[in-house]
């Protein structure tokens, strides 16, 4: 999996939220965005899913052009803002439901990435009665349980705690070993450098540096 963001700007009024933004990314890797709130993180991510119209440039997927090819990236997982659930369903219910769509995984999987992300997979309460901490779970599980090339998170760290902390990283580990793409975003740097293999760090709407972590 390659993309490449090729010179891509984004106005909204007179405000340039993505200011000629050039960078390729490719897979197995863990790509983590940097920067303060309003920099233009969830923008990009945005962006790279086809969910925006750019006002200039392109994004390749594999060499083909988003939102002129494909309409979205072909194999993607996404968690930007809180994603919409079934409030009377259970956590399980909902990843049914969800992979009932493409049907491409078995059950066997809702239970495994249940697990994965510290949800009981037998547990009958439903979602609207979730904390925050557990519908954050169930979004990251949502994302990854198709196992997608592309994994897109936007501030997956938000309201989990520590143990899930490491949870998540054996989760992206184990995404990129089977050779996927991922993108997050996080507002803590110490938690983000430690999740990532490749930094970039955004500013006003600009990329201002990118570096590889050492490991
Ligand atoms: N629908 C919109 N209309 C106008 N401006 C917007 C809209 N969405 C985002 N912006 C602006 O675009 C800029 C980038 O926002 P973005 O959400 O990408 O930042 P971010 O780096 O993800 O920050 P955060 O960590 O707060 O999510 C901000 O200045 C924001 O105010």
């Amino acid at each position: 999996m390659k993309i490449e963001i090729d010179n891509i700007t984004k106005k909204i009024g007179s405000q340039t939220v993505l200011d000629c933004i050039s960078l390729s990314m490719e897979s197995p890797a863990i790509y983590g965005l940097k920067g303060r709130n309003g920099s233009g993180k969830t923008m990009l991510m945005r962006a790279i899913c086809g969910l925006i119209r750019l006002s200039e440039g392109e994004i390749r997927i594999n060499g083909e052009i988003l939102r002129k090819d494909i309409s979205f990236p072909r194999s993607v997982g996404i968690l930007i803002e809180s994603p919409g659930f079934i409030s009377h369903y259970s956590a399980y219910e909902n990843l049914e439901a969800l992979i009932s769509i493409k049907n491409i995984v078995s059950r066997e999987r809702i239970t495994e990435t249940l697990e994965m992300v510290g949800l009981e997979p037998g547990d009958k309460k439903s979602f609207r009665k979730f904390s925050l901490g557990m519908k954050q779970k169930l979004g990251i599980a949502a994302a990854i349980i198709e196992e997608p090339e592309l994994v897109i998170l936007d501030e997956p760290t938000n309201a989990l705690d520590e143990q899930s902390l490491e949870r998540l990283k054996k989760i992206l580990g184990h995404l990129k070993e089977k050779g996927a793409l991922v993108i997050i975003s996080c507002h803590d740097t110490e938690d983000l450098l430690a999740l990532s293999d490749v930094i970039i760090e955004m500013q006003d709407g600009k990329v201002i540096s990118e570096w590889k972590i050492n490991r």
